[in-house]
C-alpha cells in the first residue's frame, strides 16, 4: 500500500519509515525508528530525489507507482550515495529503464563501486553552481563534501525555494505519518533524537558543515523548505534548526549552564559519590544537571548529551592501572567527533594505585582542544569518607561560578 505525503503541489514525500532497524550504522540504537526520506517531483519532466535504505525499497515503488500512474520516472538525483539512501538505485533503474541520472563525479565513482549497473543510462554529472530544468522547476547544485560522506551535494530548487538537504538537517525517529516540523513537538519530542543523529553521525565534521552553512547564508532568504533525508520537512522556524546547526557544527554548547555527570563505577562507591555532587550542584541553583552511569548508557547518548552540555564531570575509578575501559571508550569517541570548547571536573577512585584522575586529565590535556579541567579534584580511597566531603563541596562551588560565568558570557 502506498503512503506518501504532499510536500507542495507537486512535489511529494515519498519515502518510507523504519521500525526494525534496532542500530543505525549497526552501532547507534534507534528505539524510535528512523525514516529514509525520499521526494519526487511531478514536473513536465519526473524526478525522484534520492532514493531509501533496501529494507524500505518495496514501499518507494509502491509509492512511485501510485503517483506515477502511466508517467514514466525520467530523472533519479541523487545528492547522497550512502546505502540508507542510494541501495535502492539500481532497482529503480532497472523498473524505469529510460531514466537519466543526475549526480556528482564521485557519487557515480561510488555507484560502480557498489555494483550498480548504471552505465546504460544517461549520466549527467554536475558539480557547484550548475543549473538544470525540468519543466517549471529550475534547481542548482551545491557541493556539501563531508557532510557526511565525500560526493554529498544539496539541491536547491530556485523557483520555490525547496533546498534538498541530504543527510543535513537530518533526524531519527521513524515520522510516522507527520511530515512537517510543525505537525511534532520538535523541542520536547525530536530535538534529543536529532542531535543524537548529528553529533554521532556528522558531529566530527564542523568544519565542513560551517562551510555549507555560509553558503546557504548567502541564499537564506530564498530557502522556504528544508527536505532533509531523515526526520521531518521543515517549512517553519527554519531559523530554529539553523541555529542548532550553528552551535553543534562550531562546538558551542548548547546550555550554557547544562552539566553533566558521568560515572563509572563498579560497586557503587563512585556513583553513591556522583549522586552526591549532583545533589550539592542543585543546591547551588545548578538544576541544568543529568547523571549517566557510562556502562548503562550507550555512548551515542553521551556524546550528544556532551555536544549539549558546557560543563562534564568524569567520575572514574581506577582499573588494572588505568581509566574505566568504557569511560575511555567515551573519551575517545569524543576526541573522533572533534569535541571541544567544554568544562571538565574530574573524580577518581581507585583502592591501592590510584590513576584514572591523572590518565583523565592527561588525555584532555594532551589529546583534545581547547577542554578546560578545573583544578578541584576529588580523589577518593575506595568510598567518600566524611573528609571528603569538604572536597566534593569545593568542586560543587567551583563549578557552579564556572557555569556562572559560562551563562554569563
Ligand atoms: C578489575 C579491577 C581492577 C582494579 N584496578 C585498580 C587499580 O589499578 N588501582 C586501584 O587503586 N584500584 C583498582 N581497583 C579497585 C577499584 O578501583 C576500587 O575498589 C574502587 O574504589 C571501586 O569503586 P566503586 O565502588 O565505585 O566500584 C580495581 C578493581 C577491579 C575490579
Amino acid at each position: 500500500m502506498h503512503s506518501v505525503r504532499k510536500v507542495t503541489d507537486d512535489l511529494y514525500w515519498v519515502g518510507a519509515n523504519d521500525h526494525r532497524l534496532t542500530l543505525f550504522e549497526n552501532i547507534h540504537p534507534i528505539p524510535q525508528g528512523v525514516s529514509y526520506n525520499a521526494y519526487l517531483l511531478k514536473d513536465e519532466q519526473t524526478v525522484l530525489f534520492d532514493t531509501v535504505d533496501w529494507s524500505a525499497c518495496r514501499q518507494l515503488l509502491e509509492n512511485l507507482d501510485y503517483l506515477l500512474g502511466d508517467r514514466q520516472l525520467d530523472v533519479l538525483l541523487i545528492n547522497h550515495m550512502e546505502p540508507d539512501h542510494g541501495a535502492s538505485i539500481e532497482e529503480i533503474l532497472l523498473r524505469y529503464p529510460k531514466c537519466k541520472v543526475i549526480s556528482t563525479e564521485k557519487a557515480f565513482m561510488f555507484m560502480r563501486q557498489f555494483g550498480f549497473d548504471i552505465d546504460e543510462h544517461e549520466l549527467i554529472e554536475v558539480s557547484e553552481g550548475d543549473t538544470y530544468c525540468f519543466g517549471a522547476h529550475t534547481v542548482t547544485f551545491v557541493s556539501a563534501p563531508m557532510v557526511h560522506w565525500p560526493e554529498a551535494m544539496v539541491t536547491l530548487d530556485v523557483t520555490n525555494g525547496v533546498l534538498f538537504s541530504a543527510d543535513a538537517f537530518g533526524s531519527f525517529i521513524a515520522l510516522d505519518g507527520k511530515l512537517f516540523n510543525d505537525e511534532v513537538n520538535f523541542d520536547r519530542d525530536w530535538l534529543d533524537e536529532a542531535r543524537r543523529y548529528y553529533t554521532n553521525i556528522v558531529g566530527k565534521y564542523g568544519p565542513q558543515v560551517q562551510l555549507l552553512l555560509g553558503k546557504a547564508a548567502a541564499v537564506l532568504d530564498k530557502i522556504k523548505i528544508i527536505c532533509p533525508l531523515h526526520g521531518p520537512v521543515w517549512h517553519t522556524e527554519l531559523g530554529y534548526i539553523i541555529d542548532k546547526y550553528q552551535h553543534w557544527s562550531t562546538y558551542t554548547p548548547e546550555d550554557s549552564d547544562g552539566v553533566m555527570v558521568v560515572y563509572a563505577s563498579m560497586y557503587g562507591n563512585t556513583e553513591s559519590a556522583a549522586q552526591a555532587l549532583a545533589a550539592k550542584l542543585v543546591e547551588r541553583g545548578v538544576n541544568n544537571v543529568r547523571v549517566y552511569d557510562v556502562s548503562n548508557t550507550h555512548v551515542s547518548y553521551l556524546i550528544s548529551e556532551t555536544f549539549r552540555c558546557s560543563h562534564i564531570v568524569l567520575a572514574s575509578v581506577t582499573y588494572n592501572l588505568g581509566i574505566y575501559p568504557v569511560i575511555k571508550n567515551y573519551l575517545e569517541d569524543m576526541k573522533a567527533l572533534n569535541l571541544q570548547n567544554r568544562t571538565f571536573a574530574i573524580v577518581e577512585n581507585g583502592s591501592w594505585a590510584c590513576k584514572s584522575g591523572d590518565l583523565m586529565q592527561k588525555f584532555l590535556d594532551e589529546e583534545m582542544k581547547n577542554m578546560t579541567v578545573l583544578n578541584e579534584r576529588v580523589s577518593l580511597s575506595s568510598a567518600l569518607s566524611s573528609e571528603k566531603e569538604a572536597e566534593l563541596d569545593f568542586m560543587a562551588d567551583a563549578i557552579a561560578d564556572s557555569v556562572k560565568s559560562a551563562s554569563e558570557t
